[in-house]
């Protein structure tokens, strides 16, 4: 049995889960905070927010829902993860050290067959904004806000980039056959959505919330409309 709406859960251990959980109601989905185990296994979906992805590692273990993650990921579950959850959602994290092999402190959860590097552009720009061309979302190039956001360095086969930005500096290991020269920020890996940017921080466009809710249709055979895209009802 499938309801014709599909209930969204936003995991909510830190970051923008108000924003996120506004932004999926918006598209017509139920959308509700998970903080338990219980609450886990109540979803058809989740969202894994930006935050810090060294903290949220900490919490998934403290609230005990890391393990029954990796299952539901693991069964098929649909994902989106921005920023933080981006590099939780990766089979392979690397540290912004380059000194530093692998990121210590942070546990993935193995549902993207990605290797992301961690706070990638380097400190004199924490943050900043651009306009993407996204795969699958059409209308006005989207903005993206990126706050001490990982990259993309290496794509598995099944891994489709949906947007990058021109590359600075030098490029990765494998980047510019990946990516044609630019930096990835997006992919997708069948229900597994990620990007390095927080769409749930601009106003008035949920264009990649609409589209992990396609998704999610997708993947489940709910039936019920994704409310099309507008900027009326913010
Ligand atoms: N805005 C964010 O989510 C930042 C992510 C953070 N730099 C991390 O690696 O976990």
């Amino acid at each position: 049995m499938n309801p014709a709406q599909p209930v969204v859960g936003v995991l909510a251990l830190q970051g923008g889960v108000a924003e996120h959980l506004a932004a999926l109601r918006r598209t017509g989905v139920t959308a509700c905070p998970v903080r338990r185990p219980e609450e886990l296994a109540e979803v058809d979906a989740l969202v894994l927010p930006g935050g810090e992805s060294t903290t949220m590692t900490r919490l998934l273990d403290t609230f005990e829902l890391f393990e029954p993650l990796r299952a539901r990921l693991r069964e098929g579950m649909p994902a989106y993860g921005s920023c933080a959850g981006m590099v939780l959602l990766a089979d392979s994290v690397l540290d912004d050290r380059p000194d530093v092999r692998d990121s210590p402190g942070v546990r993935t959860l193995g549902a993207l067959d990605v290797v992301v590097r961690r706070n990638a552009f380097g400190r004199q720009v924490d943050s900043f904004e651009a306009d993407l061309a996204f795969e699958g979302i059409e209308g006005p190039a989207l903005r993206a806000v990126f706050i001490r956001a990982p990259r993309v360095e290496k794509t598995g086969a099944d891994v489709t980039v949906l947007a990058s930005v021109p590359s600075s500096g030098e490029p990765a290991d494998g980047e510019a056959e990946a990516t044609g020269g630019g930096t990835i920020v997006a992919v997708r890996q069948g229900p597994v959505l990620a990007t390095a940017f927080h769409p749930e921080l601009v106003n008035g466009d949920d264009r990649v919330h609409r589209l992990f809710v396609r998704m999610i249709h997708e993947n489940s055979g709910h039936t019920g409309p994704v409310r099309p895209d507008t900027t009326e009802d913010t």
